[in-house]
């Protein structure tokens, strides 16, 4: 019967249903019509996923900035890379190292100042180059570009090293190794300081060393930035470039357009599935934080050991804070575009997940954690990095002491991050000793030149690597010159397999010879591309009041000059030969010159490199005491717009005559 009701139903219903269902028609109706539509809506979404896996577009888009398929690069014969090599291991050779704050090896930076200046004598000695000490023994270069530039950028590297550490542990002198060909067949330059970050002061030295012989001069203005402390913060070094450098950015009417330092570099192999080379871009700097923790118990005989000693307090709190890590960001900060960037050039299968993040983000951040390398930029992470405790073997030690390194992901917050902390070691004391937060994220949308100028530089000397925005998980000195621009990049190119990255501040760190000849045409490349932007300063305007010009034109009457001043449109009034002779006869220099320029009311100078509400430079730009700073031949402060003057008036176009006048005093 029961069998025979049940047929009963199946005959009436759709083929979804088995033959032992009890449901009345219109259930079965509802379950089929549920059943299909997830079937439908799993189908959807597969070819949803599948769909967008196909179609997935590069996101970097390749601005062109110039001679893109043929740029022209540094020579480089053999003999010349080997010199340059040579010039490293040298550098390596000075043992700069940055031990703590207040324990610096600064003879060896005095002499590491001395080797830069005797083995670069051509920049060091150049017209358009200045050397600036700071604080003795961090460095700041100006180079002057040939056009007035308002968009100067600055390089940076630092010249400091962190100990060796373990020697025993270095297959060669991490000093004194010289050139030294691998089983690979590869020669390696081998020491400390090879990737971090000698490289980078020797690379930008030598591409400016070749800019100065070779006599090209760039276009744009920049700065160069070598710290004396980064390995411990950079607070003698380049917090202090970052004041000088501020002043000399005002004084010039300049605004900084971008930086590049150290970071991160060319990755290989690093996420199974992408199968090219990603030139990883820094664009945001993770926080920082140092913990101590402090643990106490009895001081005891050890021969009566307590229930929980201080050491035992103070182990299990810290591995309750290796096991309990802080919240994943993942999706939250720049990790996210490093992926999306990298998608289209992963397999298919890979494609299918990187491609919908919307749907596999819980995945991929879990495939993150499986390596510490790549669960770093999605997450604050916890290094346990001293653990100190003990005098002697037979005594039960009172106290125990930990330090605890966070590096904080941008997402995060500094209070959340103790909070767990205290949660895992709840029996610990948590104290909070020194923190600073997370950069902002640098923009890096297709058309932000300034990162353009970086990543075509890089794809100039890695033409098969694939760019990527990211975080910088480690610390740079970037911190320090945040309040001088918002487009702070970190990046040089040495190309990095997983094995490699563990070489910074670990043993047998190295670059090889080929690599850093990549290194030294980056930055020479980067210094032709960032010619392509120079904002050269606008003609200075400035707005001129209708009793001004009648003062000037009661000038010219009471002159002896007789004006062959014609009817025309414009309303301009040229300065620059006025400047230039103040400058170049500044004894004979006359209130005349200056009587338009010193009336001119001042306007406020918040940004001296911007351009007025009216489109017009501040007009401080021309005050008198610029006047006399001013260098002949400055073009940058060239036009007097008289706006209301009559409109019969051109004083434009200067007749010999007049430009004689402009040249001349008038007692
Ligand atoms: C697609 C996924 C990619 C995953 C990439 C994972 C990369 C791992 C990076 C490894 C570290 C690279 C370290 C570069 C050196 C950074 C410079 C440095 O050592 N800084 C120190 C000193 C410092 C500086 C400023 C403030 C505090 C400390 C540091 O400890 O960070």
């Amino acid at each position: 019967m029961m069998r025979k009701h049940s047929s009963h139903i199946e005959a009436g219903s759709s083929s979804c249903c088995s033959g032992t269902c009890y449901c009345s028609k219109k259930v079965k109706v509802t379950i089929c019509v549920v059943i299909w539509t997830v079937i439908a809506v799993i189908v959807a979404l597969i070819l949803a996923v599948i769909i967008k896996a196909a179609t997935l577009q590069e996101l970097f888009e390749r601005m062109e900035l110039g001679a893109r398929d043929d740029p022209v690069f540094m020579s480089a014969t053999e003999q010349e890379i080997l010199e340059r090599s040579q010039r490293l291991v040298d550098a390596i050779s000075y043992r700069t190292i940055s031990f703590s704050g207040t324990n610096l090896s600064l003879e060896a930076m005095t002499d590491f100042g001395t080797f830069l200046e005797r083995v670069f004598p051509n920049l060091h000695d150049s017209d358009f180059v200045t050397f600036t000490p700071i604080n003795t023994y961090s460095r700041l270069y100006r180079i002057e570009g040939t056009e007035k530039t308002l968009n100067p950028y600055l390089l940076c590297a630092h010249m400091d090293v962190v100990p060796e550490g373990d020697f025993d542990l270095w297959t060669h002198d991490p000093f004194d190794a010289g050139i030294v060909t691998e089983s690979d067949g590869q020669d390696y330059i081998f020491g400390r300081g090879a990737i971090d970050d000698k490289h980078a002061v020797l690379g930008i030295m030598e591409a400016l060393e070749y800019k100065v012989v070779n006599k090209e001069q760039p276009k744009r203005t920049f700065y160069i930035g070598f710290g004396h402390d980064e390995e411990v913060s950079g607070y003698l070094g380049a917090a202090e470039i970052s004041i000088t450098l501020e002043k000399m950015l005002k004084d010039n009417g300049e605004e900084l357009d971008f930086l590049l330092d150290e970071g991160m570099f060319v990755v290989a192999d690093i996420i199974p599935g992408i199968n090219v080379p990603l030139i990883y871009i820094g664009v945001a700097e993770k926080g920082w934080a140092v913990v101590d923790l402090d643990a106490e118990g009895d001081q005891v005989h050890s021969s009566t050991p307590p229930l929980e000693s201080s050491i035992g307090i103070l182990a299990h709190g810290v591995a309750n804070m290796e096991d309990n890590k802080q919240p994943s960001m993942f999706g939250k900060g720049p990790e996210i575009d490093t992926l999306r960037y990298a998608a289209p050039h992963a397999t298919f299968l890979l494609k299918m997940i990187l491609g919908n993040l919307w749907l596999f983000s819980g995945l991929v951040s879990s495939a993150l954690e499986l390596s510490s390398q790549t669960d770093s930029i999605q997450r604050t992470t916890t290094a346990v990095t001293i653990f100190n405790a003990g005098v002697k073997e037979n005594v039960v030690p009172s106290q125990a002491h930990a330090v605890v390194n966070h590096r904080i992901h941008p997402s995060d917050n500094l209070e959340d991050v103790l909070e767990l902390d205290r949660e895992n070691a709840d029996r610990v004391k948590v104290t909070l000793r020194d923190s600073f937060p997370p950069s902002e994220v640098s923009s890096y949308s297709n058309d932000v030149i300034p990162f353009q100028i970086v990543v075509n530089s890089a794809l100039e000397v890695f033409p098969d690597a694939k760019p990527v925005p990211g975080l910088m998980v480690a610390n740079t000195d970037t911190f320090h010159y945040k309040n001088l621009t918002d487009k702070i990049y970190r990046f040089t190119p040495v190309y990095n397999l997983p094995e490699d990255i563990a070489r910074f501040h670990g043993i047998d760190e190295r670059i090889s010879v080929d690599i850093y000849s990549k290194v030294v045409q980056f930055y020479y490349r980067l210094m032709v591309n960032a010619d392509f932007d120079v904002k050269i300063a606008p003609t200075a305007q400035v707005e001129v009041k209708p009793e001004e010009v009648e003062e000037f034109l009661e000038i010219l009457e009471e002159s002896d000059y007789e004006s062959p001043i014609n009817n025309t449109d414009s309303n301009l009034l040229p300065l620059t030969k006025v400047m230039e002779e103040s400058d170049e006869n500044s004894a004979n220099e006359t209130d005349s010159h200056l009587m338009i320029l010193q009336d001119i009311p001042e306007e406020p100078n918040e940004n001296p490199s911007n351009e007025t509400d009216s489109g017009l430079p501040p007009s401080q730009d021309i005050l008198e005491e610029d006047f006399d700073a001013m260098p002949v031949n400055e073009t940058y402060s060239d036009m007097l717009p008289l706006e209301s003057a009559p409109k019969d008036l051109d004083l434009y176009d200067l007749t010999p005559e007049e430009e004689t006048f402009s040249n001349r005093t008038i007692d």
